[in-house]
Formats: structure tokens, sequence, C-alpha cells
């Protein structure tokens, strides 16, 4: 219930008086539909077979006596004109309320999109770590509607709890006891449907589940769908679509299955109790047909309410889970929130003057394992000098990177960026000052310009050009049919994995960064083109700070410092040539490993 209470006041906060005017409304329609009902008893008074007065009800009686005197054909017309005018004033709002509504629901939809797609991009990188990026497009996508059409359905319930609510003050003054009634059969008839509505969040729960296994797995499958069709693997992951299928057809039909019971037993209920009533109010009461007519309307009018009432928990019931999902994931994600978009802008990228130091540093992916992926690690990285990180697979090279970046927080210790304590408030400010070019870099789907200028938008063709000829690409582009307006397919894939890597490094470069960050940078590239970078890189060193993860050894030959990794400790640190000497070492292990030759 606090979920859906949290979401329905985010409504409040955004469509503020819309809203109540659009509630107003919905109740102003189901009281002109209550009116039309009224038009009834003047009409069967004119029938002359009912007599109303005979119920002694002061409201009954006027009604019934709205057309003394008037000619009878004069006043059928004037009950069914007015009975045709409510209909359509009634349609007419109604069609307004409508529009009125789905502009709100819209609205709102759009604005938890908003709130969540911007509080997830503003978060660290610690909440992306371990969570399934199809969980967070799930949510995206599918549970935000879920809820943005649960708070409707609670504004609609409580719209209708509070016409419900006149409806029985009507009742309740023109019969007492029967209202009483009917008042007490509802409420234990809702009280009775509780486990149906525990049933139907159940349900919910897992159309959740299977909502978000069904999104990772087909997301996992077309991420590898190279690996599935060289390794003929399409009928296995073909079946576990089917099954999962099987499993949401499943989910669907419980859910019509716990409905159409649930309305076909509040029918039969009703039936039953209904025929009692009538029974007894006709045998034991001896009412009369006015009276009788009164029993009906009263019926009528209340029981779909309950019934109503009934099926709004059960469908509220069914996406409470999808609250509790959007609101936990809001929650942890601005908990994890790095900065605000009016701080972002107004940072500027700083100059690292001296360098960038750890200082104790130890880090653990998850705070429930024994394992740090990085122990005690106090190294410095001096400024406009190239620090290469070296290591065995494992030795955490990228986590201590990402530390540098700022994207990992210490557990223990600290990061230094000039003698400064790395924290919120300068983090912003050394992000923009990095340029990072990962293995396996990453390119959006559009042309090669855009991709280029996604960094830097006011980036010259000029520019744009130089960084390519830096980072050996200009060739190849300047030999594509459409050059740099070449559409380059999803993640870059109409580019070969080292055509990849030299865009992506030209437009690291392109943001003339103060610290730039080759994450294996240049693994997939020949020889040739490696040699070729390696040379242009070297020309940078002096210009700014670079920091290089490197397996091939023969690529940081001219690297001011080179720092070896293992396990999570440092191992050796100092020049390549100086590491080279020392025998039995790591660093001359690796060597060994790679060029053959024993140190
Ligand atoms: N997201 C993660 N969650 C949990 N553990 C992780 C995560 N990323 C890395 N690790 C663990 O941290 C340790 C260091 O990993 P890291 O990626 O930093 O190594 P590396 O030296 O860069 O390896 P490689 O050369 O293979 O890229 C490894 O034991 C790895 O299993």
């Amino acid at each position: 219930m606090n979920h859906i209470l949290y979401f329905t006041k985010q409504i409040h906060f955004f469509a503020g008086k819309k809203l109540y005017f659009n509630l107003i409304a919905m109740m102003f329609i189901s009281l002109l539909e209550s009116a039309g009902i009224f038009l009834v008893i003047p009409l069967i008074t004119l029938t002359g077979i009912i007599k109303f007065e005979a119920t002694g009800h002061p409201l009954l009686t006027w009604l019934s006596n709205l057309f003394i005197g008037i000619p009878e054909t004069i006043s059928l017309l004037i009950i069914l004109s007015l009975y045709v005018l409510i209909i359509i004033g009634q349609s007419l709002f109604q069609k307004r309320q409508i529009i009125t509504g789905a502009r709100i629901q819209q609205g709102f939809t759009r604005y938890l999109k908003e709130k969540t797609y911007t509080s997830f991009l503003q978060a660290d990188w610690g909440f992306f770590i371990g969570k399934r990026k199809s969980d967070l497009i799930n949510i995206m996508i599918t549970e935000i509607g879920r809820v943005s059409g649960g708070v409707q359905m609670f504004l609609q319930f409580m719209s209708a709890l509070v016409f419900t609510t006149i409806q029985i003050s009507i009742a309740f003054w023109l019969s007492p006891q029967m209202t009483i009634s009917v008042l007490i059969l509802g409420i234990s008839l809702i009280f009775l449907s509780r486990s149906f509505i525990q049933k139907s969040t159940k349900l919910g729960t897992e159309t959740y589940e299977l909502s978000r296994t069904l999104l990772a797995g087909i997301t996992d499958h077309f991420n590898g769908i190279k690996d599935i069709k060289s390794n003929s693997l399409e009928n296995l992951h073909v079946t576990w679509f089917q099954k999962v299928s099987d499993e949401v057809d499943q989910n669907v039909l419980k859910i019509i299955k716990l409905k159409t019971t649930s309305k076909l037993l509040f029918k039969l209920v009703s039936a039953f109790l209904i025929a009692i009533f009538v029974f007894y109010s006709i045998k034991m009461f001896q009412a009369q047909p006015a009276q009788l007519m009164l029993i009906l309307m009263i019926f009528a009018r209340l029981w779909p309410r309950f019934s109503g009432i009934q099926s709004n928990l059960e469908q509220l019931g069914a996406v409470v889970p999808s609250f509790k999902v959007l609101l936990d994931i809001q929650n942890e994600s601005s908990l994890a929130r790095e900065f605000n978009e009016e701080v972002y802008s107004k940072v500027v990228s700083t100059e690292i003057k001296y360098g960038i130091e750890s200082r104790n540093v130890s880090f653990r992916y998850n705070l429930n394992e024994k394992r740090y992926a990085l122990k005690d690690i106090s190294i410095n990285i001096p400024a406009n000098q190239m620090t290469a990180i070296v290591g065995p697979s494992g030795a955490g090279k990228s986590t201590l990177v990402d530390l540098l970046m700022g994207l990992n927080r210490p557990e223990v210790g600290e990061v230094l960026i000039d003698c400064i304590p790395l924290t919120k408030e300068n983090l912003i400010s050394l992000r923009k000052s990095v340029s990072y070019v990962p293995q396996d870099p990453f390119l959006f789907n559009s042309t090669l310009r855009e991709n280029l200028h996604l960094i830097n938008p006011d980036a010259t063709d000029t520019e744009i050009w130089e960084a390519l000829e830096f980072s050996s690409a200009a060739e190849f582009v300047r030999k594509l049919p459409q050059g740099l307006e070449t559409l380059i397919g999803d993640r870059g894939v109409r580019l070969s994995g080292g055509e990849r890597q030299r865009i992506v490094l030209a437009r690291a470069i392109l943001r003339r960064p103060s610290i730039l960050v080759l994450d294996e940078a240049t693994s997939a590239l020949d020889s040739e083109n490696e040699a070729k970078i390696q040379k242009a890189i070297d020309q940078l060193k002096g210009k700014m700070t670079i920091i290089v993860i490197a397996h091939r050894l023969s690529t940081i030959r001219n690297a001011d410092q080179v720092i070896v990794l293992d396990k999570g400790e440092v191992v050796q640190s100092g020049s390549y040539y100086q590491l080279a000497r020392e025998k039995q070492s790591m660093f001359s292990n690796l060597l060994e490993k790679q060029t053959g030759v024993p140190f």
C-alpha cells in the first residue's frame, strides 16, 4: 500500500489541479448516470402500475407527483427528452474526461520514465556492476507502464469510493434498513474475497519475473547471435524460448481464471443473496410493489459498485509487485547518485599538474565475500607521463583503472588528484578530463561523424581528420563510399574490430583530454597499425597523462613507469628495462611467455 501511496503522491506532484478536476469530472459523470435512473420513478408513476407515495418517502413522492396535471403524452416526452439530454451531456463530458485522463496518464508515464532514466544515468558505476542491463530495460519499458496504469486505477478506485459513499448516503436516505443490509452483504463479500487479492499479487510477481526472464534471455541471445549461429545453437535457444513462452501463457491463463472465478463467485453469491433478500422483503415484511421497486433500484445501483471495488482491488494487487520494483530501483539509483544535471553542466575539466595517487587502496566487488580485487595499492601516476599497468588476467588492472577514474570507490584508502582526495565534488571535473578507450569499444548506431561529434560537438572537420590521422584511421575512412557519413551499424558492427578501435581512439583524442586511458585499446590491431599508433601515442607523452593497460608488453617499452599487478597487489614497479632485468619476477615471467626467451 505504501508503494501505491508513494506513486499517487508523485502523480499529484506531477499533474496538480488537473488531476482533481479529472477526478471530480469522473464523479460528476457517475452522478449524471444516477440522475438518469431517478427518472424511472415519474416514468413508472405515469404507467399507474406503482404508486410511490405508498412508500411515504418525500423524495419519491415529489418525483412521482412531478407531472401531475400535465397531459400524459407531454409528461412522457419531457421525461424521455430529459433522459436523452442527460445521456448526451454525460457522453460528451465523459469523452473530454477520458482524453484529459489519458493526457495525465501519458504525461505521468513519461515523467516516471524520464525520472527513472535520469536517475539510472546519474548513478555511479557500482550501481551497474552485477545488474542485468535487460532488467533495467524491462523496468523502463514494461514495469513503468504497469505502475502508471496502476496509479490511474488507484485514482479511479478512490473516486469510485467517494461516489459510492454519496450513493450510499442517498440510498440510506431512501431506506436505511435496506441500505445497511446491502452494505453488510457487500462488505462481507469484499472481505471474503481477500484471498483473490492475495493470489492476484502472487500472480503479479510471477508476471514480473517472467517478463524480465524473457527480456534478459532474448537480449542475451541477440547479443551472442554470432556464437549461436557459428556453434549451431539455434534449436537450443528456440527450445528455451518455447519453454518461457509456455510459462507466460500459463501465467496469463491463471490470471484470467482467477478473474473469472472471482467474478463468477461474486455473481452467484450476489444472485443468491438478492433472491433471499427479495423473498424476505415480500414474504416476511409484505413489501409493496413501490418498496420492491426501491429495493431493486438500490441493489441495481449499489451492487455493481461493490463488485467494481472488488475487481479494482484485485487488479491493484496484480500491479503491486511492479510498484515495489520501481520504488526499490529508484531508491537504489538515487542512493548511488553521482551528480545532478545542474552541477554537471557547470563543472569544467581539470588540468592535472602533479599526478594521480592511490594511497593504501583496497577494494572488493562484493562486501559479503572475503576476496579483494585490490589489496593495499599505493601507486603514483605522474602527470604528463605514460604509466603502463600489466599483469596476468584477473590481476586487477581494469579494477585499478576504474578506481583511478573514480568509477569504483575504495573500501579502504583513498585516491588523490593533485594531492586532493577524490570526492563527489571533484569527481565530475576528473571525469571530464579523461578519455577512456576500452578493449571492446562502443560505437552508436549512427554515422561516423555523429560518433566522433559525440565527445566534442564543436570539433571542426580539420580537427576530426587530424584525430583520424593520429589513430591511423584516416586512410580507411577516406576509402569508405560515404566517408564520415557512413552508417556503422549496431555497436559499429559494420567495421572490423581494429577499425572500431581506431575510430574510438580518434574520438578519445578529439576531446583533447588531460588523461588518456587505454585499456587494451590496440589489442585488435595488426602489427603495422599498432606500430603507427604506438608512435602517435609516444608523441603525446609530455602533453597528457597516459595510462595504458597492455597484455602485449612490446607496446609499453617506452612507458615512463610500469606497474605490475598480481592477485590484486602491486608486485613490481619501475621502468620497462629496469623490470626486465629483475630475474625470476612476475614481469620477466610475462616477458618470457610472450617472447619465448628466458629472462
Ligand atoms: N563486476 C565484477 N563483479 C565481481 N567481480 C569482478 C567484477 N569485475 C572483475 N571482478 C573480479 O575482480 C578481479 C580483477 O578483475 P579485473 O577485470 O580488474 O582484472 P584484469 O587484470 O583487468 O583482467 P583481464 O586482463 O583479464 O582484463 C577478478 O578476479 C575478477 O573476477
